[in-house]
């Protein structure tokens, strides 16, 4: 019983937490330079979308449904997908960021980050020209069926009628368990959460953060985080009944520590549901 009252608790703190989270400012802290460099090699941005464009090209990967877990207010994380999946979903816990997405989705108008340079980037992986830019947002923007809540701390994190009864082909989560996680038990609880939401044989694409033990969700907004390492990323998906098919890691060059959080390093993992 006191165990149960303790995991609500630091869910509940979390949450709580959560409360002042700010859009604008958490895409200014990450998605602008120095970490979204796209004239840097070692920027983290051009190393998390060249793992992301690998993942959802080199042949495995496939169906019709591909869900983003935790999108926040960011969209480069299905910008390779888009061009994979006929459907994509977007989730996040917070109204402000589900507006924040439904704003670039409905012509752009009043956001707070333009995803231009993103577009091009992709584009360039796919070896078309930069100025195909505006024809991979359209194609993202017809894609994306609809920008849903979620609660990966749910043991149903999203609603009963959001997805097909076989369930997603492809998850994609990035920077969310571990930042919304009060501990390493509930991160990989979580993982287990959104499992569930996968078809047998379907993928799990997931980045997130090594080493974290706090970030600015916005000015003075210190959100804590549960730090992990390699070793206990690998337990916990194996934990929660994923193969695990490869995991890359980045290292932050001092210059990319810019005072937002203490990240040392960045994973990205491909896994299978068997
Ligand atoms: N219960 C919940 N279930 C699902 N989502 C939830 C829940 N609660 C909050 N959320 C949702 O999850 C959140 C996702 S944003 C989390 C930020 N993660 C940490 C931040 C990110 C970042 C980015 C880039 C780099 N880098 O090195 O380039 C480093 C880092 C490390 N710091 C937020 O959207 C919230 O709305």
């Amino acid at each position: 019983m006191m165990e149960e009252k303790g995991k609500e608790n630091g869910v509940a703190a979390m949450a709580a937490c959560y409360q002042k989270f700010d859009p604008a400012a958490y895409l200014q802290y990450n998605y602008t330079p120095p970490r979204a460099d796209f004239t840097r090699k070692d920027s983290i941005v051009p190393w998390k979308l060249a793992c992301l464009h690998r993942a959802f090209t080199e042949g495995d990967v496939n169906g019709e449904l591909l869900v983003d877990i935790g999108s926040g207010p960011t969209l480069y994380q299905v910008l390779s997908g888009c061009e994979v999946f006929s459907k994509v979903l977007l989730t996040d816990y917070l109204e402000v960021n589900r507006q924040e997405l439904r704003r670039w989705l409905q012509g752009g108008e009043g956001c707070s980050l333009d995803w231009t340079p993103y577009l091009q980037h992709v584009c360039k992986l796919e070896g078309r020209r930069p100025s195909a830019w505006t024809e991979k947002a359209a194609k993202l923007r017809q894609t994306v069926a609809d920008v849903l809540p979620v609660d990966v701390h749910s043991s149903q994190p999203l609603a009963p009628d959001a997805l097909p009864p076989g369930g997603a082909d492809c998850l994609v989560s990035c920077f969310c368990l571990e930042s919304v996680s009060p501990d390493l038990p509930a991160f990989t609880r979580a993982l287990a959460h959104i499992q569930k939401l996968l078809r047998p044989g379907g993928h799990l694409l997931l980045i997130g953060a090594l080493g974290e033990s706090y970030y600015f969700g916005g000015p003075g907004v210190r959100i804590p985080v549960v730090p992990l390492n390699e070793a206990q990323v690998c337990d916990s998906l194996k934990e929660s009944d994923y193969t695990l098919i490869r995991l890359e890691v980045y290292t932050l060059p001092q210059d990319m520590r810019v005072g937002v959080d203490d990240v040392t390093g960045v994973f990205f993992v491909k896994a299978r549901k068997e």
